[in-house]
């Protein structure tokens, strides 16, 4: 599984900017959450930061070719504040990190940690999901809910600057936010950093499309 997900790594990372890069493994998306609206945030800023239902459905609605590049899909422990997060005593859990693109153009890094059960891992659609959108898998149930949505500001210092500089995109600030969404047999931890030049730098007034 390992072997093949890094492979399945470098080759995206291939694909996208053309020659061969490290990072850092998984990406940390350590930070200071905030659960509150922030002054500082505009309308759209947080229109987008707190959409408590499916982020794909959204880009999707905003484009008109979605699509979804995985940068790896892996088993992997959870550290202790995710576990806490998940309020879960589960410790190893699917870890997805993808690159959401509309028309092309990058949107939103996100991460999803997925804890499972050792018999969870059989025959279980979440493990082998590749180009398909998790949000649609799982948006389907409609058990569904979000817990608060925490957001953080992601500066030039931090991690995700190098995907950021990868992807070609200019070095700004980026807004992330995290929560976790519970279904009826599943709990998973999501993390989706929206890209400098994303929709939700863009007037209200500019996101028609036709
Ligand atoms: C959680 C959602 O799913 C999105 C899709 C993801 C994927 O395909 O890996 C990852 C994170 C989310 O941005 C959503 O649509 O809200």
């Amino acid at each position: 599984m390992i072997s093949k997900t890094i492979k399945i790594f470098y080759d995206q990372i291939s694909y996208v900017y053309g020659c061969f890069v490290v990072l850092d493994y998984p990406l940390s998306l350590d930070n200071n959450w905030f659960d509150i609206v922030l002054d500082e945030l505009t309308e759209i800023e947080s229109n987008w930061l707190f959409e408590t239902s499916s982020l794909t459905a959204r880009l999707k609605l905003n484009s008109r070719y979605f699509e979804v590049k995985v940068l790896s899909e892996i088993i992997q422990d959870l550290t202790m504040s995710q576990a806490n997060i998940l309020k879960t005593d589960i410790q190893t859990a699917l870890f997805r990190e993808v690159v959401l693109y509309c028309d092309g153009k990058p949107q939103v890094y996100a991460q999803s940690w997925i804890p499972l059960r050792t018999q969870q891992k059989q025959n279980n659609e979440l493990m082998s999901l590749g180009t398909k959108p998790l949000g649609e898998q799982i948006f389907k149930d409609p058990s569904i809910k979000r817990n608060t949505i925490e957001i953080a500001k992601f500066d030039s210092a931090h991690p995700i600057a190098n995907v950021v500089n990868m992807l070609g995109l200019a070095p700004l600030n980026c807004w992330g936010r995290r929560s976790v969404l519970t279904l009826a047999q599943q709990k998973l931890l999501v993390c989706e950093i929206f890209l400098p030049g994303s929709f939700i730098e863009t007037k209200a007034s500019e996101l028609n499309l036709d």
